[in-house]
This record gives C-alpha cells, structure tokens and sequence, in this order.
C-alpha cells in the first residue's frame, strides 16, 4: 500500500513549522502554509524571488539559505521577522542529482518569552530575598533594643566607612562631639566583625579613678597590694579576650598608663599587676573621644606614638546640627519608643516640630532623646506644642517661634471691633513704609496714597515723622 505523492505537500501544510524551499541559486521554489503566515504574505510574493530580494524587504534576517548555499553545511540561526523570533535550521538536500536548500522554521518566541520570565522571575525572587534579609536584620537590631537611626548624607556616608572597615582588625578612633553616638557606633563596629560572637567590653576612662584605672585594664594576681582581692581579680583586656575592647574618653587615659596601653596594642600582650608572666590578649581595640586629641599630643598631654597607634583608623561622627535631616526621624523614633514606655498616647504639633527641628541640640542625640522623654511624661495634653518646650529651645528658636508670634498678634487683633482692627493694620502699613522708605513721599508713593493723606495719618497714629 503506497502513500499517495500528491499528498505531501498537504502533510507538510499541516506542520505547524514552516518549511521553505530553494534552488541552489537561493530563488525561493516552494513554502508550506505556515511559512507563509510566518513571513506575512503569500506566495506569489514569495515563491521565484531570490533570498536576497526576501531579505532586502524586510521578510527575515538573517537568511540562512544564502549562509548554507556559501558554506555548504547545515546552518541554525535565529531569525526575527515582524517582532517575532524563529530558529531557522536549512541544510542542503539532493534530489535526483538536483541540489536544493530545505530551511525549516520555529517559531520560538514565546519560549524566548518564558525563558526571560523566567530569568525576570529569578531576579524578583533575588530582591525578595534581599529584603527579607534586611528586614531580618532590621528586626533582629530591634530585639537588640536599639535602632541606629539616620538618612541624612553624612550620616549615611559615616555609616558605610563603619560599614567597610567592620571586618579588618584594624584599631579604631571614633571621634566626634558627645552624646552623637560614639559608644552606639562602637558597638555596631563589633557586632558587624568577626568577633561578634565573643565579647564587647567597654570602660569610660573619665569615670575610674586614676589609682584605680590600672587594675581595672589589667587585672591583679592574688596579693598584689595590700587590701586587693585575695583571689585577685580579672582585667577588661582578658574579659574582652577574642572580642572587642572599647575605651570610650580615651583622651583622659592617665598619661602614665599610655605606655602600656601602647604595648598592648603593638605585642597584643600585657603583664597584670603584680604578676610575672606576660599575657597574650587577642582583642581589637576602638577607642572614642570628643577632644582634639592632636591638640592634647602638642600640649604633651597625650603621647603622641599611643596617638598615631590609636589613629589607624578614624571614624569622625558628625554632629546633629550638621545633619539636620536626621532630626525629624530621631524625634519620632523616640517619641515611638516613650509613647510605650510610659503608656502615654501623644504627638507632637506641628509648630513644636519646627521648633526642635530648628534647634542646634549641643548635647547631640542624648539631648533630643532625653528631651523626647521628658516631654512625653511632662506633656499636659495628648499634643506636645511649644508651651510644653524648655526654654532653652524657645529661646534659641528663630522662625516657628516667630510665625507663632505673628499668629498670637493677629488673634489679639481679633478681639478688637473692626474699625479698631482696621486702623491697627493701617498704622501698622504706615510705619512699616517709613521705616522702609524713609521719607513721607515714598512712603505714599509704595502704598498707593497721597502724601497729604499720608501726613493726616501719621499725625493721628502719633507716628515719627521723618521729614
Ligand atoms: N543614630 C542614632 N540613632 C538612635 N539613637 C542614637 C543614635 N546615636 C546615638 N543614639 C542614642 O543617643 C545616646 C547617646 O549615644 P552614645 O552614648 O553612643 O553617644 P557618645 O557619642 O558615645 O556620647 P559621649 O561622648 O558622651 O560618650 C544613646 O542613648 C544612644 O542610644
């Protein structure tokens, strides 16, 4: 039983791929149905036209019956043709010693689609991951019960140098005024090392005693003085060990302690009060100061070869008055954190929020957020507004509390009748132009009267006249 030939060609019309056929001089002999769709004409426009001709007029690109019919091997290429994608495979075919080319045509565009679904798919599920992460560790800080707070430029930029120098070793000196978060960075600093498993052990070194301080660092062995801990007593360098060492004030270390701090840092070793042997201490050192600590060195104050030793690495924290864009959510943050503490459910007007926006804050974030506590306790009403304020900011401020003032006037105003209310404004209009212009004349002129009219008036408001 034999296939009919005659019914080839309607076989391959049925294909859902388009099959394109041509002579060896690339003049297209023959197309299936689907090749005819997929070049978006029939075939009288097709069929007995070169490839080069197909191609000049935009049907595909490239053609890879031209390819096949130069390198005379079976090519695959994609191919575009009117915002669509195919993989064209041609290969050379002999028929009764007649050589033709057979190009056969997949559609591929909706794979091609799907593939960059999915690759657009993968890169959401990257940035989903990313901020799960963050919020993971957002949360995480939160539980640690505090929040580093800031988006201003410099705060941001301060951030990312603590950020970059976290994981090396390296000795650290913070420096900057106090209460900006010196210690709060300090901490951070560890927490992002490689030490962060191990301790973070910190002494201010303006709080000990200068007698005292010694034996704080370093320890004692058992009867080192008379009246020590017979036991003798463990130093911070060795409660730190494998952690981190933060000296916060180091600008009051007493000078003849420098040296053996110096030691320390340069053999990572120490002798304890009273002892004989020298210990190893493996501890990264961060220091802090508000003072000038070069100043200090100038001064012999301080030794300047702890200083550069110390120095490695400096982190400068600027300022709140130097980032005031950081006000605004410190303030809120804290406002957040005391509205829970104390169970008190209040806000902030909007004229107070200007006010302590505006303020300098000398004693930094310690300042904002001890006022943000007092407030909250100390407020009357469910808002805080600018009579809750300490004077010391009311005193500082310039423009809220201005505005404020005009605001107060023009209600007082508002308890005149309204010819009084009227003719306050109108002296008040007078006396400003004076003052402006100088004499009478120009003062009428800038507000649109005569200089009689203006004379009059002067005379009944008993106001200076300047001519
Ligand atoms: N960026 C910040 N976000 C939120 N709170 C902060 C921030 N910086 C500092 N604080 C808070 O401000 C207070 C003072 O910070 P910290 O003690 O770290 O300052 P300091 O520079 O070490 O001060 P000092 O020089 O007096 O030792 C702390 O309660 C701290 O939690």
């Amino acid at each position: 039983m034999n296939f009919p030939t005659e019914h080839f060609s309607a076989v391959l019309n049925h294909l859902n791929d388009g099959v394109f056929i041509a002579n060896t001089k690339g003049v297209a002999l023959w197309v299936n149905d689907m090749s005819t769709k997929q070049l978006g004409i029939d075939r009288t426009g097709i069929i007995g036209k070169t490839v080069e001709e197909l191609e000049s007029i935009g049907l595909f690109t490239p053609s890879v019956t031209k390819i096949v019919l130069k390198n005379r091997e079976t090519t695959t290429k994609v191919q575009t043709s009117k915002g669509r994608q195919y993989l064209a495979t041609g290969l050379l075919i002999k028929l009764e010693n007649t050589e033709y080319v057979l190009v056969h045509v997949k559609d591929i565009t909706e794979t091609v689609k799907a593939s960059f679904k999915l690759e657009k798919t993968e890169a959401l599920m990257k940035q989903y991951w990313q901020q799960l992460q963050e919020m993971k560790f957002t949360q995480k800080k939160e539980n640690d019960g505090k929040l580093i707070i800031g988006k201003s430029k410099q705060h941001t930029e301060m951030f990312e140098l603590m950020n970059r120098v976290a994981s090396f070793d390296a000795t650290v000196l913070l420096n900057g005024e106090t209460g900006v978060g010196k210690s709060m960075i300090a901490e951070e600093l560890h927490k992002k090392s490689t030490r962060s498993d191990k301790p973070f052990v910190q002494i201010n070194c303006s709080a000990i005693p200068e007698t005292l301080m010694e034996s704080e660092l370093f320890g004692y062995m058992k009867g080192a003085f008379t009246g020590s801990n017979s036991k003798g007593k463990q130093g911070l360098v060795k409660k730190a060990d494998g952690g981190t060492l933060f000296l916060d004030e180091i600008g009051e270390l007493p000078l003849q302690l420098q040296p053996k701090l110096l030691h320390l840092l340069q053999n990572k070793s120490y002798i304890p009060i009273g002892g004989t042997e020298v210990q190893k201490a493996d501890i990264r050192i961060v220091t802090a100061t508000n003072q000038n600590l070069l100043e200090m060195v100038k001064q012999k104050r301080f030794r300047e070869d702890l200083y550069y030793r110390l120095n490695v690495i400096t982190i400068t924290i600027p300022s709140l008055k130097d980032r005031k864009d950081d006000i605004l959510p410190l303030l809120y943050h804290y406002l957040g954190i005391f509205k829970t503490k104390y169970t008190r459910d209040v806000s902030f007007s909007k004229e107070a929020v200007e006010l302590l926006q505006d303020y300098d804050w000398p004693g930094n974030i310690r300042e904002l957020e001890n006022t943000v506590e007092r407030l909250v306790i100390t407020s009357l009403k469910n808002v805080i507004t600018l009579e809750d304020l300490p004077d010391k900011i009311l005193n500082e401020s310039t423009t809220a509390i201005d505005q404020h003032q005009q605001e107060n006037n023009l209600l007082q105003l508002k308890n005149q009748s309204l010819p009084q209310y009227m003719e306050s404004i109108e002296k008040k209009l007078i006396e400003n132009a004076l003052n402006e212009h100088g004499t009478t004349r120009k003062a009428a002129k800038s507000l649109g009267i005569t200089q009689s009219s203006i004379s009059r008036r002067i005379k009944k408001y008993h106001l200076n006249n300047l001519d």
